[in-house]
């Protein structure tokens, strides 16, 4: 087996053998050359593109809005590479395949195959991104983890070898290869090097998974793209079209499949998805800011990571609110409530109203208006778009009595008789009246113009306007959504708003139909922002002392407005930051984190920013917290697809220990005796224990677990992070035993994520979902069962975090479906 590229071979002579196999010398040794030569070809195109940048911002383009453009496009383009080509440092390259030269061709692969590269070549190294290699025929160095050519680093098997012979696992740390595992799949090559050609457990390249997976949890997560695994694979890889659901118990990495997913797609079909973009909607502030550096690792900066009550422009929601209010809001039910509520604002007079209009008296009755309002209802075009009608039609009915008045011809006594006016003067007539202000204030009142927040908040807040529309209602549930102290002053103040709100935002606005009064309003307060700090950058550099007074200042050649118009046409370019301002725009690909946990009301939402359908859902509907989540996917799903959608299986738990997970499994017994728990790929050796300690000594005790167990993490791995979870009335409580802030209701003002870098975490479970730490103490197991009628499903959800050890602290009696625990 050889080496087909020249280029390798002449940079890597010593360590090859007289056979020109690389392999035989010591392997760590022997692929340093190698990985140093790619580290030298990344630092080569590092500074090509630096340079390209930097004469791109040079380039003084102050002439048409076309070369501006183009100078922006080009610097974000460079930009971009830029920051792939930093992002990619550690790893660079981590894999290895020496294939059989007589292997089969690849199977064709699903949509645009992308670049091909590495096909015909029987040595192939695989890393974070493709190098070529530019004095030799463009020859691929390194080949992206994403191309075709690379998939048999992730799915071939002894049993099914797709023609390797040898995967090699590199693992490097600062340019350094520290160490390198083999896998030989081929039986006579195995034979040769004295190996064995199996696969113990299913699993590729199980001594890399292992040490990835014990290695100490550091508040973030981090990409797996060096050990994904087989069944992953399939699910990264499968095709754009259509809706995959991918289902898998805790700990399956779903999450990192669809976040590996969303940089293959980018990969696969660039052209369409970086125009149009990917969204990636997680549960909660605090799980994006735990996944938000996994996709810039892997070079990808294009997607939006937002949750769905983030998607409204503008606004920030996060005010906490009671999980049966939140459950309310997010019933289909609102939907038809809020059509109701819009209506409402199509008012009817209760009496005649009379104006003068240039001298003459207007009457506007109930009749006029409500012919003019079904008119306008019937054009069926949303409330401040059928405004139009509804204006023109009254317009006109008022121009037409006035000239059936004033112009009658006193001559012709016949009923319905001659006019002395025409068509000209009923048009002047018509005009007369548009123009009036005190009719266009009378009209304004029957039919408002509105905006989403106006709407929803006015429906809050006047308990007249809240009865109207929910007729029928139940005093209780009007309770649920009434607010009192009045609309708020800013009405897109994220502290009044809860993101089950800002859904319903979203769909009042496709009923008020386009009005785009706040977007401009928040755009103008970001103007404003971005001229003061401006006009602060031109201070500074006034202050400078050593302008030379033959040179021309900054100041004399660029005021606060222009500075400030230059650093945006920078900074905002990408699909994403685009799609994040917008509140119609629609996405390429939709991805949808712990999916079962959205309402109806946000499925619509996120349905309305994804028109082709094209999505990955991920989701453990066992761990379905939120009262209004999904119990099914046929149920989510059918109203938007039918029964077009395809589901795949994760099966394997790469993070909580078997021990832990025989616990658990308990748990998701009680939960649906169907369910199949995942299978743990390894055992921590920490027994989980249970610990009695009644109140008042619970918060003492639950603090004592949590500070040990912190220790032993330190002990066992140099360091690592600790969540004692409980139910959300101990929170505050426990937070302030252990001196950290309690989150999220404890983190900085405006912050409403939880701290993850801290080593003691304290949270409800609720905002835990997605997230996993070395040691989990649970407080109160019981508490949290009791805290909702999806408590159970809140306790599996509790008892999956862990990576390493897991301690329960209770009150009472253990629940007996814990009974494991002592057992
Ligand atoms: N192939 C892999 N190689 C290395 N680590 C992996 C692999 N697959 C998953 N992991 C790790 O396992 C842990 C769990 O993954 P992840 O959070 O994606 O699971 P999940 O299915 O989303 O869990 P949950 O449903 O509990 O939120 C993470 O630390 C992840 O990095």
């Amino acid at each position: 087996m050889t080496r087909t590229s020249p280029s390798a071979a002449d940079t890597d002579p010593g360590a090859h053998d007289p056979d020109g196999d690389p392999v035989a010398a010591d392997p760590v040794v022997a692929e340093q050359p190698y990985v140093s030569m790619l580290y030298g070809k990344l630092d080569e195109r590092r500074t090509e593109t630096a340079a390209l940048l930097a004469r791109v911002l040079r380039d003084e383009t102050t002439g048409t809005p076309q070369a501006v453009s183009e100078r922006d496009a080009a610097a974000q383009m460079y930009s971009e590479q830029l920051a792939t080509l930093s992002a990619v440092e550690q790893g660079l390259c981590f894999g290895r395949l020496d294939l059989d030269p007589d292997r089969p061709p690849p199977p064709p692969i699903d949509g645009d195959p992308g670049p091909i590269e590495g096909l015909d070549q029987d040595v192939l190294y695989v890393g974070r991104l493709g190098l070529l290699d530019d004095q030799h025929d463009y020859e691929p160095l390194l080949v992206d983890w994403r191309a075709p050519a690379a998939r048999p680093y992730y799915t071939a098997t002894a049993a099914s070898p797709d023609g390797v012979r040898r995967r090699r696992h590199i693992r490097s740390r600062s340019r350094r290869v520290t160490a390198v595992d083999d896998e030989i799949l081929d039986l006579e090559e195995a034979a040769r090097v004295g190996a064995t050609a199996t696969q113990r457990t299913g699993l590729t390249g199980e001594a890399v998974l292992l040490a990835a997976l014990s290695a100490g949890r550091t508040g973030r997560m981090g990409d797996i793209v060096a050990t994904i695994q087989g069944e992953q694979d399939r699910v990264i890889r499968s095709s754009a079209n259509g809706v995959v659901v991918v289902e898998g118990g805790p700990g399956t990495g779903k999450t990192a499949v669809a976040l590996h997913r969303a940089a293959y797609l980018l990969y696969t079909h660039r052209r369409q998805l970086a125009r149009r973009g990917v969204l990636v909607v997680g549960p909660n502030p605090t799980f994006l800011r735990y996944i938000e550096q996994v996709l810039p690792s892997l070079g990808e900066t294009s997607v939006l990571l937002s949750t769905v009550g983030e998607l409204y422009p503008g606004l920030a929601a996060h005010r906490s609110e009671p999980p049966a209010a939140a459950a309310l809001k997010g019933h289909l039910d609102m939907g038809k409530m809020l059509a109701t509520a819009v209506r409402d604002r199509q008012e009817l007079p209760r009496r005649p109203i009379r104006l003068h209009v240039d001298g003459e008296p207007v009457v506007i009755d109930r009749d006029v208006v409500n012919q003019a309002r079904t008119r306008a209802r019937r054009t069926r075009r949303p409330h401040n778009d059928a405004k139009r009608t509804f204006v023109r039609e009254v317009v006109d009915q008022l121009a037409r009595r006035e000239v059936d008045r004033v112009g009658r011809d006193p001559l012709d006594s016949r009923e319905g008789g001659g006019n002395l006016l025409d068509r000209g003067d009923l048009a002047d007539v018509r005009a007369g009246l548009r123009a009036d202000p005190d009719l266009r204030a009378v009209l304004d009142e029957l039919w408002p113009t509105l905006t989403p927040p106006q709407l929803l908040a006015d429906l809050w807040t006047n308990p007249q306007r809240l009865r109207a529309a929910t007729r029928g209602w139940s005093e209780a549930d009007r309770e649920l959504l009434a607010r009192s102290g009045g609309r708020p002053d800013d009405l897109l103040d994220g502290a009044w708003w809860s993101p089950a709100d800002a859904v319903l935002l979203d769909e009042v606005a496709e009923l008020l139909g386009e009005d785009d009064t706040a977007a401009r309003e928040a755009e103008e307060r970001k103007r404003e922002a971005d001229e003061a700090y401006a006009a602060g950058v031109l201070e500074i550099l006034a202050m400078e002392e050593d302008w030379d007074p033959e040179l021309l200042r900054p100041t004399d050649v660029v005021d606060a407005s222009v500075l400030a118009d230059r650093t945006r046409e920078a900074t905002y370019a990408s699909a994403a930051e685009r799609a994040a301002d917008d509140r119609t725009w629609t996405f390429g690909h939709v991805i949808v984190d712990e999916a079962q946990e959205l309402s109806p009301m946000a499925w619509r939402v996120l349905m309305r920013r994804c028109p082709s359908r094209s999505m990955t859902l991920v989701g453990d509907v066992a761990q379905t917290g939120a009262r209004g989540g999904a119990s099914s996917w046929a149920e989510v799903l059918s109203p938007y697809v039918a029964a077009r959608w395809r589901r795949e299986v994760l099966t394997v738990n790469y993070r909580t220990p078997a021990e832990i997970m025989a616990v658990a499994a308990d748990v998701l017994a009680a939960i649906d005796p169907g369910a199949t728990p995942p299978e743990s790929v390894r055992e921590s050796g920490v027994a989980p224990v249970a610990v009695a300690a009644d109140e008042p000594g619970l918060v003492e005790a639950a603090v004592a677990q949590a500070r040990r167990a912190r220790e032993a993490v330190v002990d066992a791995e140099g360091a690592g992070r600790v969540a004692v979870l409980a139910p959300g009335a101990r929170v505050d409580g426990l937070a302030a035993a252990l001196g950290v802030a309690a989150g999220p209701t404890g983190a900085a003002e405006g912050d409403p994520a939880v701290d993850l870098a801290s080593e003691i975490v304290v949270s409800e479970v609720a905002d835990a979902k997605g997230l996993e730490f070395d040691a989990v103490v649970l407080v109160d197991p019981a508490g949290v069962v009791d805290a909702s009628p999806r408590g159970l499903n809140d306790l599996y959800v509790a008892l999956t975090r862990a990576t390493r050890s897991l301690v329960v602290v209770h009150p009472d009696v253990l629940p007996p479906v814990l009974g494991r625990l002592i057992g």
